[in-house]
């Protein structure tokens, strides 16, 4: 049987069989195996920009601003939780403080990353940023490369 929220419905140019979500309308080839979502399946690309503090513990503690970088994982964390702070006050912006002290190269663009879609990032990276409301920052985002605070701009 199939889960929750699932139709099979027949393809009548093709005569193959295909599922419908009941909630979106959406429909797939694949046979489903979890309940449909009733929510639409959210953008397929998203714009983010985004401030990367890297740590000991990066896969590659290196960037434009340090060749060797040695601060902790929670050193990391306060000092991001520093510029979440003055972003949500609005002292400043993610991109004046990208900008200066991310350790991404996209600090030359403000963070930019430009637009992607899924599979191109890290998967906490895109799981965040996917969840995102254009002009929505996240909580702290913990990948690889180091810590992130992102901001979907499209
Ligand atoms: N637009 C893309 N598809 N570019 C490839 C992204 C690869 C992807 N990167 C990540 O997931 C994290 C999150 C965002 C940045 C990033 C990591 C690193 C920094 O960390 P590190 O690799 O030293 O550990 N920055 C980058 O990759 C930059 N080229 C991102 C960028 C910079 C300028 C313009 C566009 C994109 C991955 N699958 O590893």
């Amino acid at each position: 049987i199939l889960p929750e929220g699932w139709e099979k419905r027949v393809s009548r140019s093709t005569g193959q069989h295909y599922y419908l979500n009941v909630y979106t309308k959406e429909s797939q080839w694949d046979t489903p195996t979890s309940p449909a979502s009733s929510s639409h399946g959210g953008p397929s690309k998203v714009q983010c920009s985004h401030l990367l503090v890297k740590h000991e513990g990066s896969r590659r503690p290196a960037s434009w601003r340090e060749d060797n970088i040695t601060r902790t994982k929670d050193e990391a964390i306060e000092i991001l939780k520093g510029y979440e702070e003055k972003i949500k006050s609005g002292d400043a912006t993610l991109a004046d403080l990208a900008s200066k002290y991310s350790d991404c190269s996209s600090a030359k663009r403000g963070g930019d990353l430009g637009p992607f879609t899924r599979g191109a990032m890290q998967k906490p990276f895109e799981d965040a940023a996917f969840a995102l409301k254009v002009g929505e920052l996240s909580d702290i985002v913990d990948t690889d490369s180091g810590v992130h605070l992102i901001l979907r701009t499209a």
